[in-house]
Formats: structure tokens, sequence, C-alpha cells
């Protein structure tokens, strides 16, 4: 067996005020989160967002200690999950590439070919698949490979999503449990799952897999946590003016205390390491909004970061792949060009034999849009809260 490595993908954070806005334009530039009718608009609309957006942004940074942990948490499981492959006697090197922040995943894929890397398993650190997380990066590496004939010659296998291992399961389990020993009615506290949610159309236009594995996720988390307490599932931190995924995570809490419920237990479930999304909008956002709504107590799960039972597992997950049939990144699930991701409807109207012009006058009237936004700092992306 010649050089092997580990490539870990996340999605990369700012890690101090400066670098939100730069951050931002590289997540709204990619049209796996945001897809225009036309390419030209993209990046001019990702300058705006970022630009109108990046203040509100940078106070939930600011509430969080002024960056992302997201770099440093990923970085230590890459350490400890070299570390548990050496204890299994292998020799593999684990490289981080994150999708819009430091350090890039081309700048891993620089590191993986300067290493000489010969085989090589391609990890995302999110354990279900979507479109817009994992399909995103493998986006990235499969467009690095197609323009470099000396990637072509590393033996790759990709490892789509893995949320149903058992080492992961064991270690979300043991957590939840832990958590709820420390409820005043631990055999009753409702266990409220929120994962991060996807606009409606990527699953049922684009055939996203991501709300079925997540609906697997949480059985198989129940399954393994073996316990009485009632179970909720709902979606957070929607963007924007279109339909994601229901039901809505600031919805749900005020409806369970409706119901009367005093206390929570809530479980993050789309993401292995603490970010904004956990410290910021469940941690502060959902708490407070709990507890306007009557909640009492409200707990959170924390991440997994380097839990060891998680770490094992990942190891043994590399060494599995390792050995099973390769996965490329044309067996894995892609887009088709014309599906409509994120608000295109507000863009493009049908592809009848009048769209060519429809889309020229909505082009037009996008870029008026633009300028309104600009100047006036008031405008249709306001409206429809994008901005
Ligand atoms: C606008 C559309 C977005 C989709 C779709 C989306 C999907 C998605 N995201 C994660 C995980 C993370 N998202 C993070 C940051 C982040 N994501 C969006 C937008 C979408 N995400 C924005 C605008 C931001 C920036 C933060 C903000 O301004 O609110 C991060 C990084 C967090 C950090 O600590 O910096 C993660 C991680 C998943 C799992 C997912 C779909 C399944
Ligand atoms: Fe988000
Ligand atoms: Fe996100």
């Amino acid at each position: 067996m010649g050089r092997v490595g580990v490539l870990l993908l996340n999605l990369g954070g700012p890690e101090q005020l400066q670098d939100v806005r730069p951050f931002l334009y590289n997540l709204f530039s990619d049209p796996e989160i945001i897809r225009l009718p036309f390419a030209w608009m993209q990046k001019p609309l990702a300058w705006m967002i970022s630009t109108m957006r990046y203040k509100k942004s940078q106070e939930n940074y600011k509430a969080i200690g002024g960056g992302s942990p997201l770099r440093r948490i990923t970085e230590e499981q890459a350490l400890a999950l070299q570390g548990s492959l050496q204890e299994k006697g292998q020799d593999i090197r684990v490289y981080v590439g994150m999708r819009y922040w430091n350090p890039f995943t081309e700048e891993a894929v620089a590191k993986i070919k300067r290493d000489q890397i010969e085989q090589l398993v391609i990890l995302p650190l999110y354990p279900q698949f979507s479109i817009s997380t994992s399909g995103s990066s493998f986006r990235v590496l499969e467009k690095l490979w197609q323009q470099d004939p000396s990637l072509q010659k590393i033996d790759y296998t990709v490892i789509p999503s893995w949320y149903n291992r058992p080492g992961y399961l064991q270690a979300m389990a043991e957590l939840i449990h832990q958590e709820i020993e420390h409820c005043e009615h631990p055999e009753q506290v409702p266990i409220f799952f929120s994962a991060h949610g996807v606009p409606v159309s990527y699953v049922e236009e684009a055939g996203d897999p991501y709300r079925d594995e997540i609906e697997g996720c949480t059985a198989a988390i129940m399954q393994t946590l073996n316990r009485p307490n009632p179970h909720v599932l709902a979606y957070q931190s929607r963007v924007g003016p279109v339909e994601w995924l229901k039901p809505y995570t600031e919805e749900a809490i005020p409806e369970l205390a409706e119901q009367g419920v005093k206390e929570l237990v809530v479980v993050p479930i789309s993401f292995v390491s603490e970010h904004i999304e956990t410290l910021e909008e469940i941690d502060m956002e959902y708490r407070e909004l709990a507890e306007e709504s009557g909640i009492e107590k409200f707990h959170r799960v924390p991440a997994l970061n380097t839990h060891p039972i998680f770490i094992n597992d990942l190891a043994d997950m590399v060494i599995e792949a390792l050995d099973a049939p390769n996965i490329k990144f044309s067996d894995v699930v892609h887009p088709g060009k014309q599906t409509k991701l994120y608000p295109q409807e507000r863009w493009e109207w049908g592809l009848t034999t009048t769209a060519e012009v429809w889309n020229g006058r909505l082009a037009m009237l996008g870029m008026m849009a633009i300028l309104l936004e600009i100047i006036t700092g008031q405008g249709p992306l306001h409206f429809v809260g994008l901005l």
C-alpha cells in the first residue's frame, strides 16, 4: 500500500470579524446554495448579499467571542482521527479542506499532491448528505480532478454520508443520555432534534436525500438511546423567502410550550462540531424564545467534537472504506443544471418559447433591484428577507 490520506471536508467559518464579509461572499457565490438563472448574476448578487448582511452576521459572531470555532475543532478532530488510525496500525495522514474559508479545499488538495498521496478517502464531516454541503464540496473536488491529470492518478473513494454508523449513534446517544440525567423529569422530558434546514425544492425537485437521511438519523438515535421520552424533529437556520423543510424550529418550540412543556432537551443533529448555529442560534436565540414561550428549563446537548467513541468510529469508517469498492464523485447525487435551487423562481418564469425574452427582461429587473438595494439600502431583497 502506498501513501494513504484522508481528506476531511467541512464548511469553514470566519475566524475573526473581518472575515465575515468575504466568507459570506464565498458562500453566496456557490450555485449549490443559491442558483440564479444567469451565471453572470451570481457574483454581483453574492457581493450584494454579503455587503448588506455582514453587519448582522458579525453581531452573531461577536456574541460567540468574535469568530467561529469551526476551524479549531475540525483540526482537533483531524489530529484525533490521525492518532486513532495510528493506534489501529494505520499510518494515514489527515487533511482538512473547508468549502468557504481557510483552510480551503484547494489548499488541502495541493498538500495531498505535495505529499504524493496515492490512496485517498474523502470524508465529509456532515453525517447526512445534502447537495448544499457535502455535495457542494464534492463538486469543487470533481472540478479539480477534471483539470489535473496528476490527481486522476490517485485511487480515491468518497463516503457520501454516515448518519447510521454505530459509533456515531452510540456517541450521540451517550451525550443525550447525560443531558437528560440533568433534567428535573428525566423520564418525560421531550427530546427536540434540531436539524439544519434546506429549501424544500432541494429535496422535492433536486432529489436531495437530506430529509430522508435526517429522519433516518433521528429514528436510529432514538432506537440506540432506548428511552421512553417523546421526541420531535424540526429544522433551523432558515434564510430568505422560499419554503424550507418544516416544521421550523422557531415555530415548533412555542407550539410545545403551548402544549404545556416546561423542560426541553435540544439536540443539534446536522453538525458534529460546535459553531455559530449551536452556540448562538440554539444557545441564545432559541433559548430566549423558549423562555419567552414559557419553557422554564432549556438544555442543549453538546456537539460531538472529539468524543472518543465518535473519533474511533471515524477511524473504523476510513479503514473499511479503504477495503470497500470505490465510490466516485459521479456516483453521488448531482442536481440537474435546470434544477431550481433557492429563490430562482423570483428571477425566472417558465421554460416557454417566450422565456428567453422574459429572462432578458428579468435580468434587467434583477440589475435594477441590485442598484436599488445599493443606493437606498431598501428594496426587493430586503422585502423577501434575504438581507
Ligand atoms: C442560504 C442558504 C443556506 C443553506 C441551504 C445552508 C445549508 C446548510 N448549512 C449547514 C452548516 C453550516 N452553515 C454555516 C453558515 C452559514 N450557512 C448559511 C446559509 C445556508 N446554509 C449562512 C448565511 C451562513 C453564515 C452564518 C450566518 O450568517 O448565519 C456554517 C458555519 C458556521 C460557523 O460557525 O461559522 C455551518 C457549519 C448545513 C449542515 C446545511 C444543510 C444541511
Ligand atoms: Fe445556516
Ligand atoms: Fe449553512
